[in-house]
């Protein structure tokens, strides 16, 4: 038998809401290692220091992880806490995508001080959000409405809001709801008007590979229907060439034996929009996204997803 863990270090982004995460995650191995040391490893990365541009021009995949990749390899660190929705898909060795934690809710949020929800907003309303695939979804429907960037993190965004520089934003409830600001949310996107983005509101823990003692130890926070839902939403971006750059949206969810897998590409303006629906038994996930992702290429999805590689946002 595997003994317990005596010491755990955990990389963790400084953000609010990223030290959340990471003390979730703390106090959950702590209660499964009563007698283990677990402590933050608190860290800034690239992606936290540029605030002032577009994360696509800044380039790269993965701006929020790197910092905390090197604290793993440099022994630093024995455990790296993520949104998962800000891990890339193609996370390759030495790395390794060790748990995912049971889902909170994955929509996202209308917010705003002055109106109750999308439908409410005045033609000419300005919405902030610099997600690609919100905007593609907003602007479809709400062709009267202006999308403008929203960039910094939760705190940041809720202050730009206040000031009055938008009517409107739009954040994963999620993030909201770990932060407690649920009161901040005015009303819900559902799933049918706003598709979430891979992984939203999934926490994903990531480790080296070579340490096979570390997945053992992570086993009992992993969420089985959390992960199979993960694994066919990361499936679709993968196909698509995905980061969080494109109109991309993959959501999944798993009754009993049956998974079921949405997904869509937008043009960013709203002119155009591909859906995807499979569904089949959850042991397929990945190849059940993978089919999801085949059905949007089929409809044309490269031709939206090409000219959008150089340029982008959140998801
Ligand atoms: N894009 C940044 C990001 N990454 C994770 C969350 C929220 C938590 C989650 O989706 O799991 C957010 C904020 C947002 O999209 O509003």
């Amino acid at each position: 038998m595997l003994a317990s863990p005596t010491r755990l270090v955990i990389a963790t982004r400084a953000s609010r809401l990223a030290l959340w995460q990471a003390e979730h995650v703390r106090d959950r191995l702590q209660s499964l290692y009563p007698g283990c040391e677990v402590v933050l490893l608190e860290m800034t990365t690239r992606g936290d220091q540029i605030l002032d541009r577009s994360l696509s021009k800044v380039g790269g995949k993965g701006l929020f992880i790197k910092e905390l990749e090197t604290a793993l390899l440099d022994g630093r660190a024995d455990l790296a806490v993520h949104s998962l929705k800000d891990v890339p898909v193609d996370m390759q060795s030495p790395f390794l995508l060790s748990a995912i934690l049971e889902r909170d809710d994955p929509r996202d949020a209308f917010v705003s001080n002055d109106f109750a929800s999308l439908t409410d907003l005045p033609a000419g309303s300005v919405v902030g959000t610099s997600s690609l695939r919100r905007e593609a979804q907003i602007r479809q429907q709400f062709p009267q409405l202006v999308v403008q960037p929203l960039r910094g993190n939760l705190d940041t965004r809720l202050g730009k809001l206040d000031r009055g520089e938008y009517a409107a934003i739009i954040l994963a409830a999620a993030g909201l709801r770990r932060l407690g600001l649920a009161s901040r949310i005015r009303s819900f996107l559902e799933v049918e008007q706003s598709l979430p983005a891979a992984g939203q509101g999934a926490l994903g823990i990531e480790i080296l590979e070579s340490r096979p003692e570390m997945h053992q130890w992570l086993a009992p926070l992993q969420h089985a229907d959390t992960a199979a839902c993960a694994l066919a939403e990361r499936a679709v971006s993968r196909v698509l060439g995905g980061s969080c750059q494109v109109p991309l949206a993959a959501f999944a969810q798993v009754q009993g034996d049956t998974i079921r897998i949405r997904a869509l590409v937008g043009e960013p303006d709203g002119s155009r929009m591909l859906h995807a629906e499979v569904a089949g038994n959850v042991s397929h996930a990945e190849q059940l996204g993978e089919g999801a992702a085949q059905q949007l290429l089929d409809q044309g999805a490269q031709a939206i997803l090409a000219k959008l590689l150089s340029a982008g946002t959140d998801a």
